[in-house]
């Protein structure tokens, strides 16, 4: 089974061709969701989230996503201490759930691959893509926080420009239609070189 990488910045539509790909039957692993489940459920990750960020990150036992990105996105250092402890777990994790799954290849999704130098980890990694006015827009819409908020987010994360160059397949999200008969062809040339 082969394992492919779905990457692309904020608002980039990673979701949106998840779901395409699911409804063509494709296991897809969600990173950001996952994680937040275990920074939840794990212990272990609580107590190290609590000594980095204080008592505040975890309010009546929930995570409190917003004073955690706050905290993060504007800290790069911080954020990179988070990574370390929470993205350890989400590896460890994504390989007993893929290890689980039957089908010709996974799509784990997650925003960070290139970032963190881990495209040696997928035998393929694609990435989504869109223009910058257009991520913006999507997230202040979906997310109803500040365009300051979102451009924080996007300054963690690697330009499209340079990750255009690194994976071995791209999707511009623009027209959903467009995306749709481009995750078709993909998935059929996936399930090939899946096999081979
Ligand atoms: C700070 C948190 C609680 C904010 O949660 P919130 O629900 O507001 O946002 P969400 O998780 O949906 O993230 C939205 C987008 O922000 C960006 N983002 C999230 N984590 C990171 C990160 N570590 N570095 C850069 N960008 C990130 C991505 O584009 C992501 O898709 C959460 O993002 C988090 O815990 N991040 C650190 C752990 C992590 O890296 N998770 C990602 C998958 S392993
Ligand atoms: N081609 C498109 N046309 C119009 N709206 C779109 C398109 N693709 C995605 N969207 C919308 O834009 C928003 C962001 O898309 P999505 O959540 O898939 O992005 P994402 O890359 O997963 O974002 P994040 O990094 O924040 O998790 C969503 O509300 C989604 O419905």
């Amino acid at each position: 089974m082969k394992i492919v990488g779905l990457t692309g910045g904020i608002g980039s539509g990673k979701s949106t061709v998840a779901q395409m790909f699911m409804d063509l039957g494709v296991p897809v692993y969600d990173s950001d969701v996952e994680a937040k489940k275990l920074m939840h459920s794990s212990k272990k990750l609580k107590e190290e989230i609590i000594n980095l960020l204080g008592e505040d990150a975890y309010q009546e036992d929930t995570l409190n996503r917003s004073f955690i990105a706050q905290k993060v996105f504007n800290d790069p250092e911080l954020l990179e201490q988070l990574n370390g402890i929470v993205h350890p777990a989400v590896r460890k994790h994504f390989l007993a759930w893929a290890d689980m799954q039957k089908a010709p290849y996974v799509i784990q999704e997650t925003a960070l691959i290139f970032e963190n130098g881990s495209q040696d980890q997928y035998d393929f990694v694609v990435l989504v893509t869109a223009p910058l006015n257009t991520r913006l827009q999507r997230v202040v819409e979906r997310d109803g926080i500040s365009e300051q908020q979102v451009l924080d987010r996007m300054g963690n994360q690697m330009d499209d420009a340079q990750k255009v160059d690194l994976a071995q397949f791209c999707i511009v999200n623009t027209d959903l239609e467009t995306t749709k008969n481009k995750v078709g062809e993909l998935h059929a040339r996936l399930v090939t070189l899946s096999s081979s």
